[in-house]
């Protein structure tokens, strides 16, 4: 197998000044923990964040937006549905769709749930390892939203994912990996407290959407998606005393993301 490649930080600012051109609409139908974080990193890359969730009008934006996000980390019935009818207006309308495959393999309903959305054809799937390995491999999961795996370990079953899938998947971690099933870049950076703060993989999740939506090389945008996230993350970590202190800063971090800080 080849060996990933790093991500080239001219093309990562060229994604990044794309994306903050476009501001894409991104429709983000998530979960309830991570609302706000969601929105408040999608706005201080300058993209649109909504967040619309009731069935019928979901189907509606979906058809409006640049992308659209489907998280099922705080999964129901009646969300399912309308989580399905937006995906299926999304792809009658050649909206991108990303699928965040929260604690699958763990819990049934999900896990059944995110079998059936991927013949949908999401454009990208981000997960943590054990996500990636319990989608691809359907069986296995991680520890609640948990991984229980590192990134490395799912690599193969993610290639073999985007294969399946014809989408990109993203696997995080200590490394991210982002694949099509044929070329693979390996993301270093960020930090343990990423992990140690509710919702990076979330928001990342939604910042890979909008980067969906962006004209030209969607493995390269995806990558560029990953490694914006782990620079603002290393940079608020190196600000941070803790946790508390981590959030604004990686906020923060993102709005002043530039390419000399990208290197
Ligand atoms: N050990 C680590 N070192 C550096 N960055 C990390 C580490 N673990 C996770 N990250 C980063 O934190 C973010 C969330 O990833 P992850 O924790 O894997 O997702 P999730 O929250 O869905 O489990 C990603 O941007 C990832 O690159
Ligand atoms: C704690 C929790 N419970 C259900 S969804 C969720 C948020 C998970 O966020 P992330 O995957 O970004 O850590
Ligand atoms: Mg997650």
């Amino acid at each position: 197998m080849k060996q990933p490649d790093l991500p080239d930080t001219a093309l990562v600012a060229q994604s990044l000044s794309l994306f903050r051109q476009r501001a894409p609409l991104i429709h983000c139908m998530t979960n309830d923990v991570v609302q706000s974080f969601t929105a408040n990193v999608l706005l201080a890359l300058h993209a649109s964040p909504a967040m619309v969730i009731d069935a019928g009008e979901a189907a509606q934006f979906s058809a409006i937006a640049d992308a659209l996000l489907v998280n099922v980390g705080t999964l129901t019935h009646a969300r399912a549905e309308a989580m399905q009818a937006a995906v299926q207006s999304a792809c009658a309308s050649a909206t991108p769709w990303t699928l965040d495959p929260v604690a699958v393999g763990t819990l049934d309903m999900r896990s059944a749930f995110c079998q059936q959305l991927l013949a949908l054809k999401p454009a990208a799937i981000r997960g943590n390892a054990s996500e990636i390995l319990a989608l691809s491999l359907q069986q296995g999961g991680g520890r609640g939203v948990d991984t229980r795996h590192q990134a490395e370990e799912a690599l193969a079953a993610a290639q073999h994912l985007a294969q399946r899938c014809q989408s990109i998947v993203v696997i995080t971690g200590e490394v991210d990996y982002v694949t099509d099933g044929e070329r693979t870049f390996a993301v270093p950076g960020g930090s343990p407290l990423m992990t140690r703060v509710v919702g990076t993989g979330c928001a990342l999740s939604a910042v890979v959407a909008g980067f969906t939506a962006l004209p030209g090389d969607r493995l390269q945008h995806v990558a560029s998606a990953c490694r914006v996230m782990a620079c603002a993350g290393a940079q608020a970590a190196s600000e941070a005393s803790g946790p508390g202190s981590f959030l604004p800063a990686f906020l923060d971090a993102l709005w002043n993301l530039n390419e000399e800080k990208l290197k």
